[in-house]
């Protein structure tokens, strides 16, 4: 079934159509219904690109790939499906990351437009800095269940991706989740926090045992941790909780009484944080309940497995089992290389039965509501379901918007969103009324982008400057920074380059209060003044800060709160909707993707919320 356009389309629209070369990015849900939109509208050149492979949960919406398709690169398979519509197509499909260096700004000038149909801040962030380095347009779009966006980027016309903050992500304070929990999602974050904490990337940030600096405990805890042990000399020797869990053999009965004994002991000696609370009840392993909190046995044995309440015996029972088997598999890896470590993720069943088993026994013990593993599941993965639908609606309107670019017509490609409820005009898709122009302030697509980062240079290594700042909340690739005033590379992209000067602080490689480093990332065409200033460490204040104006960093008054007046936002979340999004801050450039961390508010189709452990990162 070719496609043909004549006499549908006018003889200048259907030359441009024939004649424009396209980039899709993504071929998940949204990217799949735009390639088809694509070759059934008489496109003849398209390149589409997605690193990652089918899983059988993309069957039920993404309907270029079928069951025998499982396991297969999503570009390939879209464009195979995409030609049976329309053969007399050119379409070139790469299994890849588009952050990848390969896809330099002259890769994305051949293009006459570049379509989004991503996931993750991460890449969207990229894709947004080379269309805009490149000058061509780039329509974003994203759906999260029901609600989806259509918007046009066009640089020096439009707001780019990053012009504004994004949805503020929900956060819990480390001290609720490590000693006073009062809702299941805190006890699902420390189930996550737990993995992690046992066999995942180690993050001192997100340690699960009893937190004593919590100020609201102040002067009612001992000194001594239960992590900790006194040597022969009486010091105190900490050990994390992995070594600890190592040295025991991860013996499920001795990690269970730690956990939900001896440390729910000491939070009870922690006596101001029970004043006005329900205080938490210690569980010995041989004395667990047997009943199901809110049913009778016989009614938890009905229904879906995932579906049915545990008991908080069976939980104890899958919580031994689940941390065995992850034992072995983290055995195996570190058998390989001793560095490697297990990335929790929602479609493993270990790993999943393990948070969950955790999760409700902490919540047995905090009296807390338990919740059976399918809604932990979708919790901790904050799954919102993909509606087909919302993607083909997505989509359609993608399609109409390049359209409108072909024909010189790029002030009528209006944002629109798609709702759930109509508005009061009675409208499901409602278009904006006009452009929105770009923000003055933004750091990436004003003309001269520059910033300010606040630390203490008598702290902050070099290292961590290019891994937690410039890559991570700046979203670059390959950093390269000189010191504006002399020239001195500071951070180079040359491997090994670099290698004696890493550990440095910044004040020990000169760099102080006023100093600009001009950085560049050859990736993304992308220039940016750094002005870095000096700001003392202080216990229970974020290390790092950044503006994208000065002045306000001085100014910022002790409480003041963040007031969006940057584009920047810490994660990268992974969920289909733009505005709403998501995951690991650190573009990944050529792997597939980590699966999200556990803490985030369900607003959106794995949307990443809360990083409960980036306390100590401010974004204003
Ligand atoms: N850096 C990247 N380069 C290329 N493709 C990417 C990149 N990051 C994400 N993608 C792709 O974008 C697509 C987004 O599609 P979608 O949101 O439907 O996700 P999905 O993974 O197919 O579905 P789900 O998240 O519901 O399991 C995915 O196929 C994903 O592999
Ligand atoms: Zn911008």
């Amino acid at each position: 079934m070719a496609a043909s356009i004549a006499g549908v389309f006018s003889d200048d629209l259907k030359n441009a159509v024939e004649g424009s070369k396209i980039l899709v990015v993504g071929a998940g849900g949204i990217g799949c219904e735009i390639l088809k939109n694509l070759v059934l509208s008489g496109f003849k050149e398209i390149e589409i690109i997605d690193l990652d492979t089918i899983d059988v949960s993309n069957l039920n919406r993404q309907f270029l790939f079928q069951k025998q398709h499982v396991g297969k690169a999503k570009a390939v398979v879209a464009r195979e499906s995409a030609l049976s519509f329309n053969p007399d197509v050119n379409i070139v499909a790469h299994h890849d990351s588009i952050i990848k260096p390969e896809y330099s700004v002259n890769y994305f000038k051949q293009f006459k437009m570049v379509l989004n149909a991503l996931d993750n801040r991460a890449a969207r962030n990229h894709v947004n800095r080379m269309c805009l380095a490149a000058d061509i347009p780039l329509i974003e779009s994203g759906t999260a269940g029901y609600d989806g966006q259509v918007e046009l980027i066009k640089k020096g016309m439009t707001k780019c991706y990053e012009c504004e903050p994004k949805a503020a992500q929900k956060t819990f304070p480390g001290c609720t989740i490590r000693n006073t929990p009062s809702e299941p999602i805190h006890c699902i974050v420390w189930g996550k926090h737990l993995f992690n904490q046992l066999f995942g990337e180690y993050d001192a940030d997100n340690d699960v045992s009893p937190d004593t600096e919590d100020p609201e405990a102040a002067g009612s805890a001992g000194e001594t941790a239960l992590t900790s042990k006194a040597n022969d000399q009486g010091d105190v020797e900490r050990v994390t909780t992995r070594q600890w869990a190592q040295q025991s053999g991860y013996d499920s009965s001795k990690i269970f009484h730690k956990l939900f004994h001896d440390d729910i002991e000491y939070l009870l000696s922690m006596h101001n944080l029970w004043e006005k609370r329900r205080k938490p009840t210690p569980l010995k392993m041989d004395e667990l309940p047997d009943a199901v909190a809110g049913s009778s046995k016989d009614n938890a044995a009905e229904g879906l497995k995932d579906q049915r309440p545990w008991s908080i015996v069976e939980c104890a029972q899958i919580f031994s089992r689940s941390l065995q088997n992850l034992k072995t598999k983290f055995e195996e890896l570190q058998s390989k290389n001793k560095d490697d470590h297990l990335v929790w993720d929602k479609d493993d069943k270990d790993a999943m039965d393990f948070v969950a088993a955790c999760a409700n026994i902490r919540a047995h013990i905090f009296g807390i509501p338990q919740k059976t593993r399918f809604d932990i599941k979708s919790m901790a993965g904050n799954i919102i379901p993909a509606i087909a639908t919302t993607n083909a609606i997505i989509a359609g309107l993608v399609v109409l918007n390049a359209f409108n670019i072909l024909r010189n017509q790029l002030e009528n490609c209006h944002s629109v969103y798609c709702r759930l409820k109509p508005n009061h005009r009675g409208q499901l898709i409602v278009p904006e009324r006009g452009l929105n122009p770009p923000n003055e302030k933004c750091y990436v697509c004003r003309d001269s982008p520059q910033i300010t980062v606040c630390v203490d240079v008598n702290v902050l290594t070099v290292k961590e400057l290019e891994e937690r700042v410039l890559k991570s909340l700046l979203n670059m690739v390959q950093p390269d920074a000189v010191k504006d005033s002399t020239g001195d590379v500071v951070i180079s992209s040359e491997e090994g380059e670099m290698e004696g000067t890493y550990h440095k602080t910044l004040a020990e490689m000169g760099i102080l209060d006023g100093t600009v480093l001009s950085v560049d990332d050859f990736v993304q065409n992308y220039s940016l003044q750094v002005i870095v200033n000096h700001r003392k460490a202080e216990h229970n204040k974020p290390d790092i800060e950044i503006v994208g104006d000065q002045s306000k960093c001085h100014a910022k008054e002790e409480g003041e709160k963040s007031n969006g007046e940057s584009a920047l936002n810490k994660e990268e979340d992974e969920d289909d909707l733009m505005l709403l999004d998501e995951t690991p801050t650190t573009p990944a450039a050529d792997r597939k993707r980590k699966p999200e961390s556990v803490e985030e508010s369900p607003a959106a189709k794995k949307l990443r919320s809360c990083n409960v452990g980036d306390g100590d990162i401010i974004i204003l």
